[in-house]
């Protein structure tokens, strides 16, 4: 088979997997394990990127996703994708956060490299040039609600839950992420949300705000996704863009001056043995429930 050949096979396989990972076939985690942890879709006609997070059931972050997740971020722009659409393959889960296993008992250079990664990848996403939608295809918390809320619109599914949940696990949030909610919802529900570490179901996020649409199911949440991507695209790119980025200044300047101050801060809340209780009376009570 020559090189042409083998990659528009390739090409063809990758899409194949990818449908079939949209339409929720892996339901464990270990069936996975062998698969990438970002898959990427580009829709020839509209130039749309689909990108989904890989690690079904909780899509939680390890290092090696965000960092995946950050080559990704890179593709989407240097390739001059029209567009992203964000959603995952999970099927009741968009993303659980930052995989609480990460955070138990950890290696404080992994810590650390892995905030490092996901304030990368927050950066590259808020910062983005392209357009860029959450099609929140199930619940969003800590990480995850943080990663949706750095796209342009959010549209989720019905009866998920959605929350910056930090506080009530003992990690004060960032300011970044003042500044962040604020520019999505009013101060004093940010305030109230964000001391209180709320998560908010589907009807409560769409009332304050916290997203912008609700759809039937994954299909009608990518579909109205297009649709919000396709606004744009008569609106010249650079113009776009940079009018997009004067509007997230302060939070990208925030997230980029004050990078090695939030790993050590964040590193100091997750080391602290009461976070540490915190996270393992967590993972202890979800199994528990079984
Ligand atoms: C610039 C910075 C700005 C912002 C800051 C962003 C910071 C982020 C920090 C974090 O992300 S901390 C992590 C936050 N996440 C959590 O606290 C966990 C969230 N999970 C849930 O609330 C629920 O699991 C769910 C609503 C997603 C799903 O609920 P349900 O369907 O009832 O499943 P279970 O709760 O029974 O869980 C099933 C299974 O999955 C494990 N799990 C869930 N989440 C995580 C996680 N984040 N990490 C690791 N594992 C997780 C859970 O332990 C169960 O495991 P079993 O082995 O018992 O099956």
């Amino acid at each position: 088979m020559n090189s042409t050949c083998l990659q528009k096979t390739t090409r063809i396989l990758n899409k194949n997997v990818f449908k079939c990972f949209l339409n929720s076939h892996i339901r464990n985690q270990s069936s996975a394990t062998n698969q990438s942890l970002i898959l990427t879709d580009v829709n020839d006609k509209t130039g749309f990127a689909t990108v989904a997070f890989n690690r079904p059931p909780m899509s939680n972050f390890t290092l090696e996703l965000l960092q995946d997740f950050s080559k990704s971020l890179d593709e989407v722009e240097s390739k001059n994708y029209k567009g992203m659409i964000l959603t995952s393959t999970s099927p009741t889960v968009f993303s659980a956060g930052l995989d609480l296993k990460e955070l138990l008992n950890p290696e404080p250079a992994r810590l650390k490299a892995l905030r490092t990664a996901y304030i990368d990848c927050c950066i590259k996403l808020y910062s983005s040039m392209y357009p860029t939608v959450a099609a929140i295809n199930g619940h969003a918390i800590g990480g995850g609600c943080f990663i949706a809320m750095a796209c342009e619109y959010r549209i989720m599914l019905p009866n998920s839950k959605i929350g910056l949940n930090e506080t009530q696990l003992g990690i004060a949030i960032p300011e970044v992420a003042v500044h962040a909610t604020r520019n999505i919802i009013s101060s004093r529900d940010a305030e109230m949300a964000l001391t209180l570490g709320s998560v908010f179901t589907t009807d409560e996020a769409l009332k304050i705000g916290l997203i912008d649409e609700v759809a039937e199911n994954k299909e009608d949440a990518l579909a109205k996704s297009e649709k919000f991507l396709s606004l744009f695209k008569k609106i010249p790119k650079r113009a776009r863009g940079i009018t997009k980025q004067f509007f997230r200044k302060k939070v990208i300047d925030l997230m980029t001056n004050n990078r090695e101050k939030d790993v050590e801060a964040f590193v100091s809340y997750v080391m602290n043995p009461a976070s540490q209780k915190s996270f393992q009376a967590f993972l202890d009570e979800a199994k528990n429930k079984k």
